[in-house]
C-alpha cells in the first residue's frame, strides 16, 4: 500500500478547457443542497459558534455546529426561525438520546446531523444511526470518525448517510502520541484506502495545511473537507483572544483537551494559539478562488474532474508518477 500525506503528493495538470477561472464550478452538493465550496469548518468551540454557523448557513456554506455546553434544542429552533437549516453534532450518550427526543416532542428535525466521536467505528455509534433514522427519517446523518475500509462500510451499512474519515491528523490532536493509532501523517493515503470502499460521501477531516490541500483530498476521494486550524484564529473566531509581543493570537484547542472537557481525563487535545488572520468570509473567498484555480489546472470545469489528474508522490519509497490509465 502507498503511504503518503498532503505535503508529499502532487497533482499533475492537464490541458485546460475554460478560458477563465471563474468558469470553473466549486460547489459540492451534500444532503440535497448545494454549498459554494467542498469546506466545512470544524464543529469545535474555538472556530464555530451559533454566529458563525447562521452567517455561513446564509451565504451558501456548509456548517456542523459543535455539540458542548449548548442546548442543540434553542439551536436548531433559532436556526429555524431565521430560515435556515440547522446542522447539529451529538454524542452517543445519555443526554444526546434525551436531545433527540426533545427535538421531536418539538417536532424539530435537523437537516444535518452529525454523531462526532473519537472512536466512531463502534456498536454506540450503530445504536445512534439506527435511533436516528428511527425518530428522524429525514435528516442527514454523519457518523465518525474513522480511519479505515471496514469502518466505512460499517457506518454506511448501520445506515450513515456520509462518514467523517480522520483518526488523529488534527492540528491540536496528540492522540497518536497518547495512543499509538491513528491516520495522522498518512491521512491522504488513510482517505485513498477509504474512498475505495465508500459508496457514499467521505468528509476529510483534520490535516489541511494549505488550500492546495482541499484540491488533493478531493482527488483521493472527499466529497469535502473538515477544517480546524486554518479556519480559526479570525476576528470572528470564539475563544480568547492573546496578546504576544504586540501581536494578536486567538485560542484553539481540541475538543479532547482539557481546555474543553474542563478535566485532566483521557485527553486526546491540546492548545495553541492561532494569529488573527483577518476575517473568515475573506479566507472562504480565498479558498474558493483557489479551488477554482485548482479545477482549472485539473483540465475541468466542475469540482470532481479534480479525481480524473494523474499525480506524483515525491521522496520517499513510494515515490514516482502514478498515471490514471
Ligand atoms: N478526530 C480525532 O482524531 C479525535 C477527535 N476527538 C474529538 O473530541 C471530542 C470528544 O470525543 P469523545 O471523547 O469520543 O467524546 P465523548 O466524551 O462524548 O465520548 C463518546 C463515547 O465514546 C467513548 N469513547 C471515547 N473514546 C473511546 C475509545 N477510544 N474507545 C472506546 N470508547 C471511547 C466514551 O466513553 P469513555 O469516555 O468512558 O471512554 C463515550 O461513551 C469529539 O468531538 C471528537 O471528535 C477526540 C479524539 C480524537
Ligand atoms: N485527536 C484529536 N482530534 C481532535 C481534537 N479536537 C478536534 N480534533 C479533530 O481535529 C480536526 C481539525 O483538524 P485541523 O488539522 O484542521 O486543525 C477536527 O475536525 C477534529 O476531527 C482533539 O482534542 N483530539
Amino acid at each position: 500500500m502507498e503511504i503518503f500525506d498532503y505535503d508529499n503528493v502532487l497533482l499533475l495538470p492537464r490541458k485546460c478547457r475554460v478560458e477563465s477561472r471563474s468558469e470553473c464550478d466549486a460547489s459540492v452538493t451534500l444532503g440535497g443542497r448545494s454549498f459554494r465550496i467542498p469546506v466545512v469548518p470544524a464543529n469545535m468551540k474555538t472556530v464555530v459558534d451559533d454566529k458563525i454557523c447562521l452567517w455561513l448557513a446564509q451565504n451558501g456554506y456548509f456548517y456542523v455546529m459543535h455539540r458542548f455546553d449548548l442546548d442543540n434544542v434553542v439551536f436548531v429552533r433559532r436556526m429555524h426561525e431565521q430560515g435556515a437549516y440547522a446542522s447539529i453534532s451529538l454524542g452517543v450518550k445519555k443526554p444526546d438520546y434525551d436531545t433527540v427526543d426533545r427535538l421531536v416532542a418539538e417536532g424539530l428535525v435537523p437537516e444535518y446531523i452529525t454523531i462526532d466521536i473519537a472512536h466512531g467505528h463502534a456498536d454506540s455509534v450503530k445504536a445512534m444511526i439506527e435511533y436516528l433514522k428511527q425518530k428522524m427519517p429525514a435528516a442527514f446523518v454523519i457518523a465518525g470518525n474513522v480511519g479505515t475500509p471496514e469502518a466505512v462500510i460499517d457506518l454506511e451499512n448501520w445506515g450513515a448517510d456520509a462518514t467523517k474519515v480522520g483518526i488523529g491528523p488534527g492540528k491540536v490532536c496528540i492522540t497518536r502520541m497518547k495512543t499509538g493509532f491513528g491516520t495522522g501523517g498518512w491521512q491522504l493515503s488513510a482517505l485513498k484506502w477509504c474512498a475505495r470502499v465508500a459508496t457514499k460521501p467521505i468528509i476529510a477531516d483534520g490535516g489541511i495545511r494549505e488550500h492546495g490541500d482541499i484540491a488533493k483530498s478531493i482527488r483521493f476521494g472527499a466529497t469535502m473537507v473538515m477544517i480546524g486550524s486554518m479556519l480559526a484564529g479570525h476576528e470572528e473566531s470564539p475563544g480568547s483572544t492573546v496578546e504576544v509581543d504586540g501581536r494578536l493570537f486567538k485560542e484553539y484547542y481540541g475538543s479532547a483537551s482539557d481546555f474543553n472537557k474542563g478535566e485532566y481525563r483521557h485527553v486526546e487535545g491540546k492548545r495553541i494559539l492561532e494569529p488573527v488572520k483577518g476575517k473568515i468570509a475573506d479566507t472562504l473567498r480565498e479558498m474558493q478562488e483557489d479551488v477554482q484555480s485548482s479545477i482549472s489546472y485539473a483540465g475541468g470545469r466542475r469540482l470532481m474532474d479534480i479525481r480524473k489528474v494523474n499525480y506524483v508522490i515525491l521522496g520517499g519509497d513510494n515515490a514516482g508518477e502514478h498515471l490514471l490509465m
